[in-house]
């Protein structure tokens, strides 16, 4: 998955500055023209300012020179409209000299924050709770967080929103667990925002530029929210990855699960399972689904996922992927389909030499980064694999990031 940049991949964010330059006028997210009034800015969208259709042709193009040399790139599959699809979106809080609050990304390459009211590719809804807790910080005597003097409570606020059942999260990245007035907080933002069903309190009190801290407590509501991808239904915690555009994200995994071709009997490994979103839809279709993953809170939705759509043809491993794949073929195990869907640095080769040795008919490969599925599809392809088919999924528009579906076939 690729980011928009103020939310890096595994969650980083930079350590920051105000922009003391700010002013209190707050720009709107589309200029007369319709070019974007932070892009100069934020440094966000790497393609601000250039038409969608040619956004795709560029992304066509450079997935071309990387991937062509194992066969056809199909279309990539486009969005009708490219605004507001991020469903997760972030925002840091800080204070300028002047004592004005901001909120919003960091200006490319320094640590100023960017003091942004709407952005173009965030969800509209998730934007106006982020101005509205703002607009409540004075009279409920809450300071931002400045990171040098660890002065202040408000770091961050996460909003997660679910794209079919209109659940909204709200996560407060605090410095420290103690919310003054939390249930009057909390019933302001809701007098404003009653779509919101639970609030998070994150604490992050660590010198530090990952956003969330390790401790969740829950002040309004479940802690989680719950969407619906593929008829299925999905438990996310704060910390639990989640594509950041579930209306794409359907076309992505419903081409995995094609690609996997299915008949009922297969025994099928998702590797960098997540939440266990696509092993639970493929194991509607397989004999049983094995889910691996890193992250522990992910499993723990993972196995809750698993009883929701009361699906029994599925267990969870909390391991690293490589390991957990080296253990399986040593012990001289099989699978008949591997679905893998690694972050942006890819997969490694003690996790490919195993696929290799677990030998299964068919490796279904989603990833969020042409460069490393290049590297990996290079190893694969060596070693008795043939690439059927490459279809691009643009999940991340006015960015340079692209997701792409590739699916190998064992030679003998
Ligand atoms: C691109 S996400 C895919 C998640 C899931 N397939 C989905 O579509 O929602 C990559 C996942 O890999 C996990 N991860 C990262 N490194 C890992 C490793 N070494 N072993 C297992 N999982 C890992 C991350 O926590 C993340 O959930």
């Amino acid at each position: 998955m690729a980011e928009k940049k103020k939310l890096n991949q595994t969650g980083k964010a930079s350590r920051h500055k105000v922009n003391h330059n700010t002013t209190n006028a707050q720009p709107h997210a589309k200029k007369k023209d319709g070019s974007c009034a932070y892009a100069k800015k934020c440094g966000g969208c790497d393609y601000q300012g250039i038409s969608y259709e040619q956004q795709l042709e560029m992304k066509q193009k450079n997935l071309k020179k990387l991937l062509s040399a194992f066969g056809k790139v199909e279309p990539i599959v486009g969005m009708k409209d490219p605004y507001h699809y991020r469903h997760k979106v972030h925002a840091t809080f800080d204070c300028t000299k002047k004592g004005q609050i901001v909120s919003g990304t960091y200006k490319e390459g320094t640590h100023e924050v960017v003091d942004i009211v709407s952005c173009q590719i965030e969800d509209e809804q998730a934007d106006a709770i982020i101005q509205d807790i703002k607009g409540l910080l004075r009279s409920f005597k809450i300071k931002t967080y400045d990171e040098d003097t660890g002065y202040g409570l408000l770091r961050h606020v996460l909003i997660r929103k679910g794209y079919h059942t209109g659940q909204v999260m709200v996560v407060l990245v605090l410095g420290s667990p103690i919310l003054p007035s939390k249930n009057n907080f909390v019933k302001a933002i809701r007098q404003k925002h009653p779509e919101i069903s639970t609030v998070v309190i994150n604490v992050n009190n660590k010198k530090t530029s990952m956003v969330l801290g390790d401790r969740n407590i829950t002040v309004y509501g479940k802690g989680f929210i719950e969407d619906e991808l593929c008829g299925c239904t999905f438990r996310i915690s704060p910390s639990s990855f989640y594509q950041v555009n579930p209306q794409q994200t359907e076309y992505l995994y419903e081409k995995a699960i094609a690609c996997a071709g299915l008949n009922g009997k297969e025994k099928v490994i998702d590797a960098y399972c997540g939440t266990g979103t696509i092993g639970l839809i493929a194991a509607k279709h397989a004999g049983k689904v094995i889910g691996v993953e890193l992250n522990k809170d992910a499993i723990r939705d993972a196995i809750t996922n698993a009883k929701r759509n009361d699906i029994h043809n599925i267990t969870f491993f909390n391991e690293d992927a490589g390991e957990f794949m080296v253990r399986m073929a040593d012990k001289g195990e099989k699978a008949d389909v591997v679905i893998m869907d690694p972050p942006r640095s890819g997969s490694d080769e003690a996790f490919l030499s195993s696929v290799v040795k677990l030998s299964p008919k068919k490796v279904v490969y989603v990833s969020c980064n042409p460069e490393t599925l290049a590297r990996d599809l290079k190893y694969l392809t060596k070693h008795k694999y043939k690439v059927m088919e490459m279809t691009p999924f643009d999940l991340f528009p006015m960015t340079k990031h692209v997701e792409t579906v590739a699916y190998l076939l064992r030679l003998k």
